[in-house]
């Protein structure tokens, strides 16, 4: 359900979630409250500058190379004009969509971000729980910062999706598929373009890799099989390892590591998880079974023995790979380059879009992301064919300004603006919008 400040007999209540969010902003403003956060895209980013740490910002914010991929995901945006269409009665307007053979109330989805823990110590159940608060399915990340079991503890009623980075170990993803579908998870999305990790130029100066630090890799310290694996690797004799220069920063991590890696040392303290030799031992394994670039399409029938939850391939951009996840029997499709995190200088996803919903033909659902920034990307990109829109970035600069609040902020004003575009291009449901309420440039 969509919340709203607004008292149920206001009239704005019963006029969408544009309305109300207007009047919500604007009745605030009355008493000189402000928004949580900036509604305007550039300023959210600017916003989240100043609220995260340097290298938290860096690789939130960050792509690959020069950046040329993420400026052609905004640019692609500008290739398309939203018609505007007056006196059609658009007093009441439906944004539910059909995803997963289920009626959403809205065409939103939250993309998989790993490692949130960087940008508000709450990290995923603060997105969770903004997430189900607006009636957004949340897709979890396989580089969360909280088990999967715990974000289905704390948003029972929220929708869940699953991410799966393939790693290298098939037990261990087989247990992360179980655990998905276990948790309540409604599908599984499968991760294809980071086999190998991007050339991310901002994180790659400041040397700084959150995984090298114990971040983001709670599905894997909670996981039996992982576990397990950890074991061995502790147990087994070391090779000479290069070493680290001991530095008030490289205890500083060390600290971070131990922490993170509790659940593998049965809780103790501090001082128990610094001596034990698991946490680091988690690390390395991570890093060892993270990325898999001997992964093919042939692989892909084993995640269908894995789990009986749909699949969705995420990270498909060239037309001819949506055809072969058609071919390979997957459940649906996610156009994406990562946000312009993997290669530069590559495809932006919106100029890809209409070819690959020409191919697909409504045979499965297509969700879309890289470059959404407010509703009315979102309006221009249900219209070239996607049946759900993904949004990435601007959730984690909310939260990384003001925790669930923040997150809640901007997807709201996210749903509010599509709201808004669609009944001003004379439209009363999603469903309507097709090519016909854009003019290309
Ligand atoms: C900080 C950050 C972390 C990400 N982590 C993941 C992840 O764990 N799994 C994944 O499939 N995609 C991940 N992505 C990619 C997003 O799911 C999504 O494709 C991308 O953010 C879309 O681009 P946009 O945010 O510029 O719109 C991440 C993106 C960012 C910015």
């Amino acid at each position: 359900m969509v919340t709203s400040s607004v008292a149920p007999d206001d009239p704005a209540a019963s006029r969408g979630i544009s309305r109300r969010t207007q009047s919500d902003i604007y009745r605030a403003g009355i008493s000189g409250t402000k928004p949580a956060v900036p509604v305007d895209a550039a300023a959210l980013e600017d916003a989240a500058r100043r609220a995260l740490s340097a290298e938290a910002f860096a690789y939130v914010a960050g792509g690959a190379g020069a950046e040329r991929t993420m400026a052609a995901n905004r640019a692609a945006f500008g290739h398309w004009q939203v018609w505007p269409r007056p006196l059609r009665d658009v007093a009441q307007r439906d944004l539910g969509v059909e995803f997963l053979g289920t009626t959403r109330p809205t065409p939103l989805l939250l993309a998989p971000l790993g490692v949130m823990e960087m940008a508000h110590a709450d990290a995923d159940l603060a997105v969770a729980r903004a997430a189900a608060s607006l009636g957004v399915p949340y897709t979890l990340s396989n580089q969360a910062s909280f088990p999967m079991e715990r974000v289905a503890r704390e948003t029972p009623l929220g929708s869940r999706l699953f991410q799966l980075y393939w790693s290298a170990s098939d037990d261990l993803n087989r247990s992360l598929l179980a655990r998905a579908e276990a948790s309540g998870c409604e599908a599984i999305v499968v991760t294809l373009d980071t086999h190998l990790l991007g050339w991310r130029t901002r994180d790659l100066d400041l040397a700084y890799l959150p995984f090298t630090r114990g971040m983001g890799i709670a599905q894997y310290t909670s996981d039996p099989v992982f576990q397990q694996l950890v074991r061995e690797r502790a147990a087994a004799p070391k090779s000479a390892a290069p070493g680290v220069r001991v530095t008030p920063k490289a205890v500083a991590a060390a600290v971070t590591i131990a922490r993170k890696g509790a659940p593998l040392t049965g809780g103790g303290s501090l001082r128990d998880n610094l001596r034990s030799p698991l946490p680091r031992a988690a690390v390395e394994t991570f890093l060892d079974v993270f990325s898999t670039p001997s992964l093919t399409w042939g692989d892909l029938a084993k995640a269908r023995e894995w789990t009986s939850l749909p699949i969705i391939l995420k990270g498909i951009v060239h037309p001819d790979d949506a055809q072969a996840a058609l071919d390979a029997g997957m459940d649906g499709i996610w156009i994406s380059n990562h946000g312009g995190r993997q290669i530069d200088q590559s495809v932006p996803t919106l100029d890809v879009l209409p070819d690959i919903a020409e191919r697909v033909a409504g045979r499965v659902p297509i969700v879309f992301d890289s470059g959404v920034r407010g509703g009315a990307d979102a309006v221009i990109a249900l219209a070239l064919g996607a049946t759900v829109v993904a949004l990435g970035r601007p959730y984690a600069y909310g939260l990384g300004i003001a925790g669930e609040t923040g997150v809640r902020e901007v997807v709201r004003n996210v749903l509010a603006e599509l709201d808004i575009t669609l009944g001003l291009a004379g439209l009363t449901a999603v469903a309507q919008l097709d090519r016909g309420a854009l003019r290309s440039v």
